[in-house]
């Protein structure tokens, strides 16, 4: 598939399932903006994808995107080096149940700040072309741990907006699709912050729980979420779909029972 001509932005994409995102758009001739607070780890990954996709076609903006002045000033810094912005994919996340707070600024209000300045920059609401966006949530909004309820809450609510926004825009004219990603156990650094006290707190003791379920349900590669992302990217009739990958049934979508009166 071409993304040729098409610029993109990926929240979270030094590294883990942003990373491999990162690579399947430039893999298909996308321009990538990666935004990431990690700045060795975003200069490492840059300068491996200009060895290997050619300089120009990716840069890395350091963020932190629950500062929501650096999060607007990094989308019109993409915006200014590549002319245009086409895909939006809001990837960063942390899980973090002491500093519980800073785990609902980064999976929640972030999420809901990307995907109002990617409106801003790509909706007909604002004169622009359209475009995509795409929100990470996870499998724990179907299947929840006591080892993460504020993760958890999180991803319920990435889900809830998503949706919600992806009717906005239709009835809206927005022209931009808008769709939520939801994946199970992932081998990326993320995973391993599970076992730490430090990010868990008080539930890191419920952390054999979550290790029978990872065991039970397998992990999967950041490549085949990367598979997923680019199916929701080019499949145009996509708006408001709750795309789930596991280990069990891969790529599929969740299906919502129609509200009776
Ligand atoms: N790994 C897993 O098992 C699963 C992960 N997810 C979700 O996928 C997304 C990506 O996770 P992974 O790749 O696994 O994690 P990761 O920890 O490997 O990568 C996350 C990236 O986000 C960046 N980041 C964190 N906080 C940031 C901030 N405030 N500002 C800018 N960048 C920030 C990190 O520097 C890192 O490069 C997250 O939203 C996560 O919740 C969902 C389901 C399963
Ligand atoms: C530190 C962050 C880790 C994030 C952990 C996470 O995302 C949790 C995932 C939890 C559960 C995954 C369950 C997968 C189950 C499937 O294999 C299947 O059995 C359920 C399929 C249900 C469906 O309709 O798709």
């Amino acid at each position: 598939m071409s993304l040729n001509g098409k610029v993109a932005l990926v929240t979270g994409g030094a590294q883990g399932i942003g990373r491999a995102v990162v690579q399947s758009l430039l893999q298909s001739s996308a321009k990538v903006a990666v935004v990431d607070l990690n700045k060795t780890c975003g200069e490492e990954s840059k300068a491996q994808l200009d060895a290997e996709f050619g300089e120009g076609n990716c840069n890395f903006i350091p963020c932190d995107v629950s500062n929501g002045d650096a999060l607007r000033d990094a989308f019109q810094r993409t915006v200014e080096q590549f002319g245009r912005l086409d895909i939006v994919i809001n990837n960063a996340g942390i899980n973090n149940e002491k500093n519980w707070e800073k785990t609902i600024q980064v999976n929640l209000t972030s999420v809901i700040k990307g995907t109002y300045l990617a409106l801003e920059h790509m909706s007909k609401e604002y004169g622009k072309e359209g475009g995509t966006i795409i929100n990470v949530s996870s499998m724990a909004a179907f299947l929840h741990s006591p080892h993460q309820p504020v993760y958890t809450a999180t991803k319920h609510g990435v889900i809830g907006f998503t949706r919600a926004m992806a009717d906005a825009s239709s009835q809206g004219d927005y022209g931009v699709r808008i769709n939520v990603l939801c994946p199970a156990f992932v081998d990326t650094p993320l995973l391993h912050s599970v076992e730490h006290e430090d990010n868990m707190g008080k539930f890191v003791k419920f952390k054999d729980d979550f290790k029978r379920s990872m065991n039970k349900f397998g992990v999967l590669q950041p490549a085949l979420i990367a598979e997923g992302m680019m199916r929701l990217i080019v499949d145009s009739t996509l708006n408001g779909a709750v795309m789930k990958i596991t280990c069990s049934k891969g790529i599929h979508f969740h299906t919502y029972e129609p509200m009776s009166a």
